[in-house]
């Protein structure tokens, strides 16, 4: 460190050496800024004195005009005059210095001797004030800002004190270190000292600021005062000039009227005093500069025992802040409100911290937008929490370094503001991002449930329970990161829903493979119900609903097996299991009831009668076709067959088992379908209407009818057939023509050709194929035959044959169109059976 202070002074003193800038460009004197020289590196020291050499300005920095002579402060051009003097990331790593003393007492040139500025220097022609309002330089090759300030008793204002007070009592304020500048001839004096000046500060300062302060508990703030007695010639000793000052100081101390909560203080709580003395600058130039070298010493080297800028007397105001901070300070002085500095510091630091977490969480915004788009389009995005810790991190990082420097109290109050805004920002992500979760979550549920029961065997509580555990124990890895610290963020409520959710998705799969078994146990139910009902239907007989109901009960009891068998695996309540074996129990009988339905409709039930009828009518007990003839009591069977069918109406009408018991399966299925009661079970037993019965009477009867008369007709045909002795008859009338063809040679010839023939056909296996051809010619030689012999004989008997079929025809006829039983009475012709 040593080193770098040596380096540092040695090069400071040879661009100090090489004259008073001022002096050597005078052309600039009036200038309020000269060319912008270009900005060196940015400054990140907090220690400016021992800032590396290499990173500071070598060239003199160009000065402004802070605040004007019309007291205007220059708050954009003290910006950017921080920037070029590459002082604006500077922080906490800056000192103040400003000097204060009589007009043309040398100020500004110890100043530019001391730090390198080029502030303007008065011409010894002219003698007139040179420096008007205050000026700020920074230091050359040092992170000091200097603060030239327009000298006290001017002959330009005259009487008029006010700027001369309000410019000491800023820069008292504001300087780390305030240099008092005096010729040695003026310790002593009040006025010439300035000592009514600084009584007048002194106790503005007291007031307005270090009381403020005091009542805010805070640390009192400390400045230097470093006055430096100028022209000094060693006749009277340092020391004594040193006590008359202090003395002064004192004097002026116990005559300030101080606050209340300063009753006590004393001026040692408030300002540390220190001296220092330079030659004459002309008479003793050489003496001058090696006083400048002493001097500046102090102002470069933390080792030096008098260095002025202790961190103590810092202001704690960040750089960036600074601009604004002494806008408002000055404003405050220059309106002489009621000041108080800690309040102006919070308010510094209200301002700035909302510009800092503003531009922060402008930044986390453009950063965070990017994951809004994959929120949106329902992807669960895996390291969201931790994409989220960071970026908000980030802007809080970003916050925490340049705001930390501000008032405490309000830095933690804005951070903490700022937390909250980040936080509600970064909320519809995570409300997002566990919606999608629970979303995803519940699909892969149903599917992995659906995937475990396409498998042969499973266990569908204990399927539903792994995938349950799964599902919870997934969201519970990725919420994990998803909840950030330092947010009243929970998942409970969520969790609690998905688990909800699961359940009741488990309990619609569950109802769901229910209602297939139970639909495929009915579709088995219909299956087996169809063929053992159809069979027993169609063979009616007394035990015929017996056989029925008898299938019901077995198809029943078998589904309710099955269905408890496979239910089991589905782990539902016992209610439930029973409601669904009740309902297949209804669907059982409802199926029985469509089939017996299906099987007595109109047609199925007139053909069953018919045939039942024809078996009994038209065929024997062998089951051989009957061919009537007269002697067969063709009537008295014809009511047997007819009575006995008409009896089967009655067996159909109603499902009426003769083991009463075998209908309570039945009975309790109705009664489990939800709009039935034992009434309408009755009901149900019944299978035809009266009305249909009737119908279907009449109907099977006129059908009877017709087979009896058909019946009737074959019986005469059967007495029609040629008799075999008429064969004998052709044999003997045709003796003589066969006898005549054998002695004829012929004949013979012919006969014994057709005989060679024959049997060449025979040799060559065309027997078959002709015998064929033969036959159906010899059928048909036969037919004509039989039709030509039957016309023959029947010719002289058709009269009373043939009259009864048509006779029967026109009663019939007759009887249709005048109803059943009309023409019993009619004694004239044919004799009907009693039912006609
Ligand atoms: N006797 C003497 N004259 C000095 C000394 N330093 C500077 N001067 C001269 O004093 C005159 C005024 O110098 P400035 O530096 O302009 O004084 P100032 O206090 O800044 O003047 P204002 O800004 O107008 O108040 C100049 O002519 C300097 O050359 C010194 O140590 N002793």
């Amino acid at each position: 460190m040593e080193r770098d202070v040596a380096l540092a002074q040695r090069e400071l003193s040879s661009v100090l050496n090489q004259g008073d800038p001022v002096e050597e460009a005078p052309a600039v004197r009036n200038a309020v800024t000269q060319p912008e020289p270009a900005p060196s590196a940015p400054v990140e020291s907090v220690t400016p004195s021992m800032a590396p050499v290499s990173s500071l300005m070598r060239t003199p920095p160009n000065r402004l005009q802070l605040i004007d002579e019309s007291q205007q402060f220059d708050e954009d051009a003290f910006r950017e005059h921080l920037h070029s003097w590459g002082l604006a990331e500077a922080g906490f790593g800056y000192d103040i210095c400003a000097v204060l003393g009589s007009q043309s007492t040398g100020k500004s040139t110890l100043l530019n001797r001391l730090f390198g500025t080029n502030f303007d220097v008065m011409d010894e022609r002219a003698r007139q004030q040179t420096t008007k309002g205050i000026w700020l330089c920074r230091g050359l090759e040092r992170n000091v800002l200097v603060m030239d300030v327009e000298g006290t008793d001017g002959r330009e204002r005259g009487e008029d004190q006010d700027f001369e007070r309000k410019s000491a009592l800023f820069a008292l304020t504001t300087a780390e270190c305030l240099i008092v500048n005096m010729w040695e001839n003026q310790v002593g004096l009040y006025q010439g000292a300035n000592m009514g000046l600084l009584k007048t500060v002194l106790d503005v300062n007291l007031s307005l600021f270090q009381a403020g302060r005091a009542r805010a508990g805070g640390a009192k703030e400390k400045t230097l005062l470093l006055f430096v007695i100028r022209d000094f010639l060693g006749t009277t000793p340092l020391e004594n000039l040193e006590a008359t000052v202090r003395a002064d100081l004192q004097r002026i101390w116990a005559s300030l009227t101080k606050p209340e909560a300063l009753a006590d203080a004393a001026l040692g709580d408030f300002f540390d005093v220190m001296f220092a003395t330079l030659p004459h600058k002309v008479l003793q130039a050489k003496e001058f500069d090696a006083g400048i070298m002493e001097l500046q010493r102090r102002f470069l080297g933390r080792g030096d025992e008098n260095y002025v800028f202790q961190t103590q007397y810092h202001k704690r105001i960040p750089i960036d802040g600074l601009p604004h901070y002494l806008k408002n300070v000055w404003a405050q002085v220059v309106e002489n409100k009621d000041l108080d500095l800690p309040t102006q510091q919070e308010l510094l630091a209200q301002f700035r911290c909302d510009e800092i977490a503003s531009a922060a969480s402008q930044v986390f915004s453009s950063a965070i937008s990017a994951l809004r788009t994959a929120l949106e389009t329902g992807q669960v995005l895996p390291s969201l929490g931790t994409d989220m810790l960071a970026r908000r991190t980030e802007a809080l990082s970003v916050f925490d370094r340049d705001a930390s420097r501000y008032h405490q109290g309000v830095y933690a109050r804005k951070r903490a503001d700022l937390l909250l805004g980040l936080n509600a920002k970064l909320l519809p992500f995570f409300l997002g991002q566990l919606k999608n979760l629970l979303a995803q979550l519940t699909t892969q549920f149903q599917q992995a449930v659906r995937d475990g029961m396409s498998r042969s065997s499973y266990d569908f509580g204990a399927l539903v329970q792994d995938e349950h555990a799964a599902a919870l124990r997934q969201f519970d890895a990725e919420t994990q990161t998803l909840v950030l610290p330092e947010t009243d963020w929970k998942v409970d409520d969520e969790r609690a829903q998905l688990s909800e959710e699961l359940n009741a998705m488990a309990r619609t799969m569950r109802a769901e493979e229910s209602r297939k078994l139970a639909a495929s146990l009915e579709k088995e139910m219909r299956r087996q119900l169809a063929e053992p009902v159809e069979l027993a239907l169609a063979h009616p007989a007394p035990d015929m609903w017996d056989a029925v109901m008898q299938t019901l009960q077995r198809v029943n009891n078998e589904a309710t097996a099955a269905f408890r068998a496979r239910a089991a695996r589905l782990q539902g309540t016992p209610e439930e299991e029973e409601s669904a074996v009740q309902a297949l129990q209804s669907a059982s009988w409802r199926l029985l009831q469509d089939k017996v339905r299906e099987q007595t409709s109109d047609a199925v039930l007139s053909m069953r009668l018919r045939s039942y009828f024809e078996d009994r009518f038209r065929y024997d007990a062998g089951g051989v076709p009957r061919v009537w003839k007269p002697s067969d009591d063709m009537e008295g069977m014809f009511v047997q067959a007819r009575d006995s069918t008409l009896e089967l109406i009655a067996l159909y009408a109603t499902i009426a088992p003769s083991e009463p018991s075998l209908l309570l399966p039945a009975a309790h299925a109705a009664a489990a379908a939800d709009d039935s009661d034992a009434s309408s079970f009755e009901e149900s037993l019944h299978v035809l209407s009266e009305l249909k019965r009737t119908e279907l009477g009449n109907r099977f009867r006129r059908d009877a009818d017709a087979y009896y008369v058909e019946a009737k007709r074959s019986m005469v045909s059967s007495m029609s057939q040629v008799p075999v002795w008429v064969y004998a008859v052709m044999v003997v009338l045709g003796w003589n023509e066969a006898m005549a063809i054998i002695r004829n040679p012929l004949y013979c010839t012919v006969l014994c050709l057709l005989l060679a023939g024959a049997y060449v056909t025979w040799r060559l296996h065309l027997a078959a194929p002709l015998w064929t051809v033969a036959a159906g010619l010899a059928r048909e030689v036969q037919q004509v035959a039989q039709g030509q012999l039957r016309a023959y004989l029947e010719m002289p008997q058709t009269t009373a044959p043939m009259s009864e079929p048509f006779e029967l025809r026109e009663r019939v006829a007759s009887d249709s169109a005048a109803g059943a039983g009309a023409g019993a009475g009619d004694e004239s012709g044919p004799r009907l059976p009693a039912s006609f």
